[in-house]
């Protein structure tokens, strides 16, 4: 555990995995009495994944996440609709999400594509950074305030890790930079969560990574409300946007408003959430099938039954 005083370990107490069975997650407060860790201080925002299996149960991944750091490089194309992507599911946490773009000495017009994503992004704030020469990380830093959290989100190789230890001021995680020795990328870290010179903290765990998509309508929502809003005034109440007489989103993408790229990656996560609802859902009924099935089985067995 970090404390005031530095990272200490504690003990457990019995009330820290009372609750919903799930126990404490990579950013809770705790209270300690001594060594004693005795509560859980409520959380004000969770980033959940559901657990792949037969149980539908959801894992928090990260907990209290003030701040989510999408991170993408300026380097490399097709940015938007990722980045879109991990806006949804950082909305739908509780977080604010800040888009942080890497790679800034590598990008001969990092005007253009900050310009890009800006005006892709709907309010959100835009940072493009180098982990290299320093460029643009004294904005990032401006947002870790101390006692505030950030974790990143992003696909692999935009350099989460070379911008961890930029903040950091310090290694704390590795990058895929090839050793002298030759034996390849560093160990990613134990620490999960990182105590920086500002005060601010820093999550950043396997999981929070790999953080997909799940029922999240409430992160497309809010990530692309542009597009709900056009959706609205479509003359169908079901309209499906494909044709349709009197579509408002068709007009919108026909007279330049709408981005039909951006069209296409709102209908892939809808797509994709309703899919995973569905899947949810058929879980939730097979057990219930079980359930029932060895209920009548039960039944059957009854000694007090049989003829
Ligand atoms: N020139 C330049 N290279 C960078 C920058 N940030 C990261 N890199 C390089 O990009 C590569 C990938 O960086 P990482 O920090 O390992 O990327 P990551 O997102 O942590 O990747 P995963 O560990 O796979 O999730 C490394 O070779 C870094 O040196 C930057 O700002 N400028
Ligand atoms: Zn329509």
């Amino acid at each position: 555990m970090l404390t005031a005083q530095g990272a200490r370990r504690v003990v457990p107490g019995a009330a820290l995995h009372a609750a919903d069975g799930t126990g404490p997650a990579v950013g809770d407060w705790v209270a300690l009495r001594g060594e004693l860790a005795v509560e859980i201080l409520p959380r004000t925002s969770a980033f959940v994944r559901t657990v792949a299996g037969r149980t539908s149960a959801a894992q928090v991944v990260a907990a209290n996440i003030d701040l989510v750091l999408v991170v993408d490089a300026l380097t490399g194309g097709a940015r938007l609709r990722r980045i879109e992507r991990y806006l949804a599911v950082a909305w739908s946490s509780g977080a604010t999400p800040v888009v942080v773009l890497t790679k800034a000495d590598l990008c001969a017009d990092v005007a253009a594509v900050v310009g890009a994503v800006r005006e892709d992004a709907l309010g959100v704030e835009v940072l493009p950074v180098s982990s290299v020469t320093g460029d643009g990380l004294a904005a990032v830093r401006d947002l870790l305030r101390p006692g505030r959290t950030a974790a990143m989100v992003g696909p692999s190789g935009v350099g989460k890790s070379s911008l961890a230890n930029a903040l950091a001021g310090r290694t704390v995680a590795g990058t895929r930079e090839i050793r002298g020795d030759g034996r390849g990328r560093h160990a990613t870290t134990a620490r999960e969560l990182h105590l920086l010179p500002g005060g601010g903290l820093l999550v950043d765990t396997p999981g929070m990574r790999e953080l997909g998509l799940r029922d999240d309508a409430e992160g497309i929502a809010t990530a692309y409300a542009d597009v709900g809003e056009l959706a609205a005034g479509c003359r169908f109440r079901d309209c499906g946007h494909s044709g349709e007489p009197g579509c408002a989103v068709a007009a919108a993408i026909d007279d330049g408003r709408l981005d039909p790229a951006r069209f296409t990656g709102w209908r892939k996560l809808e797509a994709e959430a309703r899919r995973q609802r569905l899947r949810v859902d058929a879980r939730a009924r097979a057990e219930e099938r079980a359930r029932l099935r060895t209920l009548h089985r039960a039944r059957r067995e009854q000694p007090n039954r049989s003829r």
